[in-house]
């Protein structure tokens, strides 16, 4: 089964892509990283209980409000449910304290967001799919581009591009808490050159400065190459040989670490010039 991992920035449109793929022609199945997320953290969990005990003496309006149809408890009695904008403001920014407490969140959520992930991949093998999305914004920052086959990344040349979609989706969000969020990620031109350094069908990158029209071409074009490059009998025998898959896959993956090592040598190289 081919791993195809989707990422790219916040508002580059990752999920614009993603429910493109899940829709005919290619009807893949997609697992998705943010959903998860909120999943891992919901009331009564232990991401949820984590958070609480870490962020909230520090910040009074980490829980939604009570009444209005909320009770003291939660609508289940496990706890209100996390105020996300009021989370986000406290990880989101490149200040020191913010990125302290952003490595604790992400020490709480990603491990958690793994294991749902690793569960669902199986499942998705079980049932016979020839080819599995994962969308995960923090693709190469979790390092979990060395189980994929292929990554794609959805970018934009121009950072207004981005900036403009971010606020017109969310409105609520001030010019400084849209700034913190982009600035957050890692540039995602940056993303685009490592995902074009794997080399062909392994690393594609899906341009969205354009429309929607033009958007649906970029991934007739990027499904096209992957599809010349790891082909459907391919995939059905791999699946009809489970052994051949797990040795592939452990191949797929040494070849990915040593990708990954050549493109940090060489990013050390480009810095040490400047
Ligand atoms: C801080 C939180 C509560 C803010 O929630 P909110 O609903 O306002 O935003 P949302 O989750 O939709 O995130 C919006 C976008 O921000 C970016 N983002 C999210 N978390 C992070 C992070 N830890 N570092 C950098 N960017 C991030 C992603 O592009 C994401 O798509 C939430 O983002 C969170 O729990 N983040 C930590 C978990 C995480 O890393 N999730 C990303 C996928 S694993
Ligand atoms: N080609 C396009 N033309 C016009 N609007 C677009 C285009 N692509 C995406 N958008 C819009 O831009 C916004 C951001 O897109 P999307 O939500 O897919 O991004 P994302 O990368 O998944 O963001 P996040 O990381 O925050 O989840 C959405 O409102 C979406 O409808």
């Amino acid at each position: 089964m081919l791993l195809i991992g989707l990422t790219g920035s916040i508002a580059t449109g990752k999920s614009t892509v993603s429910s493109l793929l899940s829709q005919p022609p290619y009807s893949l199945p997609v697992i998705d990283a943010d959903l998860l997320a909120r999943q891992v953290v919901e009331p009564g969990t232990p991401g949820y209980k984590a958070i609480v005990s870490y962020f909230g003496p520090s910040t009074p309006d980490l829980l939604l409000p009570s009444g209005d149809g909320m009770p003291d408890l939660g609508p289940q009695g496990h706890g209100r449910p996390l105020n996300r904008p009021a989370l986000g403001r406290r990880v989101f920014g490149d200040d020191e304290q913010r990125k302290r407490d952003r490595k604790v969140l992400n020490g709480i959520v990603h491990p958690a967001v793994r294991r749902a992930m690793f569960k669902a991949v199986v499942g998705s093998y079980l049932r016979g799919c020839r080819a599995v999305v994962l969308d995960v914004p923090l693709l190469f920052e979790s390092s979990l581009d060395r189980f994929c086959g292929t990554v794609v990344v959805v970018a934009v040349r121009d950072p207004k591009v981005q900036m403009e979609r971010l606020r017109r989706r969310d409105p609520h969000l001030s010019v400084e808490d849209a700034q913190n969020r982009v600035g957050s990620q890692g540039d995602v031109r940056e993303k685009a050159r490592r995902c074009e350094a794997r080399g062909e069908g392994r690393g594609v990158v899906v341009w969205n400065d354009g429309g929607r029209e033009e958007l649906a071409g970029e991934v007739r074009r990027v499904m096209g190459e992957i599809e010349r490059c790891s082909p459907r009998w391919w995939s059905w025998l791999l699946w009809a040989c489970p052994p051949a898959a797990a040795a592939l896959a452990v191949w797929g993956f040494w070849r990915n670490v040593r990708i990954n090592r050549a493109w940090e040598e060489q990013e050390l190289r480009e810095r040490a010039k400047l």
